[in-house]
């Protein structure tokens, strides 16, 4: 089996590390297009076995999986290159976050489907949110998840649910380092030298991470351990307790809205074009 990778930004070449790296496939088993030649060749420079491909269209020949892994803007373009009718044993995997499943269903002739990864799955771990198009047959789906579990965890999940539940596994990674480093630059304005506050931040957020799994606690059994009765991360805990909730309430917020906008903008400019 061939995969095809048609964007090779961050998370285009999080799924060659990923699919290299977990054996999923051989790189010479890949193919890879981008807008630009730069990043092919620096992904060439570390797997000289990968595929570049000349252009979209060489992509779609060569693979059966074919992963979309371009901004939503750049998804016109992309089909007005390689056009929209595919044999069917191709499957179409669209990381954007627009169009939705019922539009490509109807766009698309072949078979199509949505998938919402996380930047971190090339190390084996993170989530993959699925959510199959009406073509997609059972035997396929079965493969499809077992290959996502092995870059971590699948979730086959109603597509309505993948803005909330992407608010967690996809935009997750960047809203909890932008936490840990806020805790480390808090460290470094009382005093604390820079690079050691960042190592120690990296460091811990990793640990905590490895002992979540590991000892297979709950959030709530982590904060427990760590939390000395009437010690001082208990009084840390109750201004997050008191403090955080709204916050997050507006990220949501804010990350709807944007993705509303995006799908708007998305939907018209297919319209224009097909
Ligand atoms: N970065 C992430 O953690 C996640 C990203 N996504 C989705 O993945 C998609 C890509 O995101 P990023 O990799 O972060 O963006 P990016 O901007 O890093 O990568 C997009 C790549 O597509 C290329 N490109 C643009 N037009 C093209 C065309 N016509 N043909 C071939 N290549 C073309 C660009 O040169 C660029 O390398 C987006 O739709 C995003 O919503 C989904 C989940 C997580
Ligand atoms: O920021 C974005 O729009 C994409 C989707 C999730 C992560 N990156």
């Amino acid at each position: 089996m061939n995969i095809g990778i048609i964007g090779t930004g961050s998370l285009g070449r999080m799924l060659i590390e990923g699919f290299i790296e977990q054996k999923i496939c051989q790189p010479d088993q890949i193919y890879i297009s981008n807008r630009t030649i730069e990043k092919m060749q620096k992904i060439k420079s570390i797997y000289p076995l990968i595929n570049l491909a000349d252009n979209n269209k060489c992509v779609l020949e060569k693979a059966d999986w074919i992963f979309i892994c371009v901004k939503p803007l750049d998804l016109p373009f992309v089909f007005q290159e390689t056009g929209t009718s595919f044999p069917d044993n191709k499957l179409i995997i669209s990381t954007l976050l627009a169009p939705g499943l019922e539009y490509l269903d109807s766009l698309i002739k072949g078979k199509v489907l949505r998938i919402y990864p996380s930047i971190t799955q090339s190390t084996g771990h993170g989530v993959m949110l699925v959510a199959f198009g009406k073509r997609v047959i059972e035997t396929e789906k079965r493969e499809l998840l077992d290959c996502f579990n092995r870059l971590g965890k699948a979730f086959e999940i109603s597509e309505r649910y993948f803005r909330i539940a992407g608010d967690i596994t996809s935009c997750g990674p960047a809203f909890m380092a932008y936490m840990t480093a806020s805790l480390a630059n808090t460290a470094i304005e009382h005093g604390l030298d820079k690079s050691l506050a960042l190592d120690m931040a990296g460091e811990t957020m990793l640990g905590t991470a490895l002992l979540l799994k590991e000892k297979q606690l709950s959030f709530e059994q982590m904060i427990n351990q760590v939390a000395t009765p009437g010690g001082c991360t208990a009084a840390g805990v109750q201004i997050l307790a008191r403090d955080l909730s709204p916050i997050i309430a507006d990220l949501f917020q804010a990350t709807r809205e944007k993705e509303k906008e995006i799908i708007n903008n998305v939907t018209e400019s297919m319209q224009n074009l097909f």
